[in-house]
């Protein structure tokens, strides 16, 4: 038999603390039938692993996030990556692994190198200061949207925007609420910096664009790709930049560490992404009647997996709990798996390794000076706001 719970996994309480009930579900069985949405939750990394690695089984066609496109008009048109399955999500994919990938941001490491330097020479004239504003906010808004070849104008809208995006994967609740009188003036200018017209020519912008002028993908693609860009780029950086701090300043050994081996500085932004998991749901629907260690969930029915459960299983990791730069953590189900692996994964780790190598560079210690304040939303783990005190060199 199936077990099932009553708690909203998208309750506020719940949101500012979803440990325990992560813990509840991976105990009570590899799925659990959540009667709160009605729909069927995975929070073992084997399971939330096996579901992410098999598109063909569970598609993200009908949205990832609760509405079920079969049934309902998405709030905006579907994503050609994210809300596509092959052969759609193929061209779109292909040319952002290239924008996107390793060798395209050889140009950008030591521009964004500098950038964090002065960033953190400006923000050390202080020795107490809000991490999350003067730090996790501010350096992807200060190199992102010049990457992508956005307008300095308006810039504004971006993190408003990703954060309604994110609260839309979620139930229809207070969250999302809070964000539909606004979201059209977020839309109208996030929309317009899709348009050719109004990417600089060298960003990755311009080089979705040159993808569809070559024929890789269509002329009305193009925007949404960009688009894709926007939505998922920023927000989810901001708030893997606090989880990054947030770890540091309460794990002073692990800081030690980093500054007696900078070299740690990309597997720590792993390892802040498997523990704290900015990224924490994510839905998939059933293309069939499918039975999953012995449950058996109908075709269109939706399938939660709690990537940040899955990233703190003890079936899969030793002392899951602890923040520590000495575990391999390259295994995690923070960036996904599978086919829609996070495409835009290697910009975050070069912002991430960008900011944390300045940083270690002029910093000997970093605390917490005040307690830090959750900012809620249905699929991001995130910091509002983190008091933090440094000693410098
Ligand atoms: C630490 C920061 C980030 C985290 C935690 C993160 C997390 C994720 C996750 C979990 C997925 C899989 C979604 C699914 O399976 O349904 C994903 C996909 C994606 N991410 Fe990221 N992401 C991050 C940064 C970025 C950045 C910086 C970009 C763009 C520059 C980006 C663009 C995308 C896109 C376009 C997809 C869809 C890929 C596809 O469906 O083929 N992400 N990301
Ligand atoms: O293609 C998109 O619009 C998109 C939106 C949000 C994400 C989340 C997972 C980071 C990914 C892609």
């Amino acid at each position: 038999v199936t077990a099932s719970l009553d708690t909203d996994p998208f309750a506020p309480d719940v949101l500012a603390n979803p440990l325990p009930l992560q813990a509840r579900l991976r105990d009570a069985g590899p799925v659990v039938y959540l009667e709160s949405h009605g729909v069927h939750a995975l929070a073992r990394y084997e399971h939330v692993h096996a579901v992410l690695s098999d598109w063909q089984t569970f598609q993200s066609a009908a949205g990832v996030g609760l509405a079920n496109f079969r049934e309902e008009k998405p709030w905006r048109p579907p994503s050609l990556l994210l809300e596509a399955d092959p052969p759609l999500h193929d061209a779109p994919r292909a040319v952002l692994s290239r924008v996107l990938g390793p060798r395209a941001l050889r140009g950008l490491r030591q521009a964004w190198a500098e950038d964090a330097r002065a960033l953190v020479d400006q923000v050390l004239r202080d020795t107490e200061f809000d991490a999350v504003t003067a730090l996790a906010q501010a350096f992807p808004l200060r190199v992102f949207p010049d990457a992508v070849g956005l307008e300095e104008e308006g810039r504004h809208h971006l993190l408003p925007y990703g954060d309604h995006a994110f609260n839309a994967f979620g139930p229809p609740n207070a969250l999302v609420d809070k964000g539909a009188p606004h979201i059209a003036g977020h839309a109208e200018w996030v929309n317009g910096q899709c348009t050719r017209e109004r990417l600089a020519p060298d960003g990755f912008g311009a080089a979705i664009w040159a993808a569809a002028d070559r024929g890789d993908v269509t002329a009305e693609q193009a925007p949404l790709i960009v688009r894709s860009l926007l939505t998922a780029g920023v927000d989810t950086t901001v708030h893997a930049l606090g989880a990054l701090l947030y770890a540091f300043a309460t794990h002073p050994e692990q800081w030690r560490r980093l500054r007696a081996d900078p070299g740690l500085a990309r597997v720590a932004f792993d390892e802040a992404v498997r523990w704290e998991s900015p990224v924490q749901t994510f839905f998939r629907t059933t293309t069939r009647d499918v039975e999953i260690a012995g449950t058996t969930v109908p075709d269109g029915g939706k399938i939660l997996t709690f990537l940040g459960a899955a990233n703190r299983d003890p079936r899969r990791w030793d002392d899951p709990d602890s923040f520590d730069l000495t575990r391999d953590p390259s295994a995690h189900v923070g960036f996904g798996m599978g086919i829609h692996q996070c495409v835009g994964q290697h910009v975050a780790r070069l912002e991430a390794e960008s900011l944390l190598t300045a940083l270690a560079e002029r910093v000997e210690e970093i605390e917490l000076a005040g307690a830090p304040r959750r900012h809620l939303n249905n699929t991001l783990r995130a910091w509002g706001s983190m008091p933090v005190r440094v000693r410098t060199v």
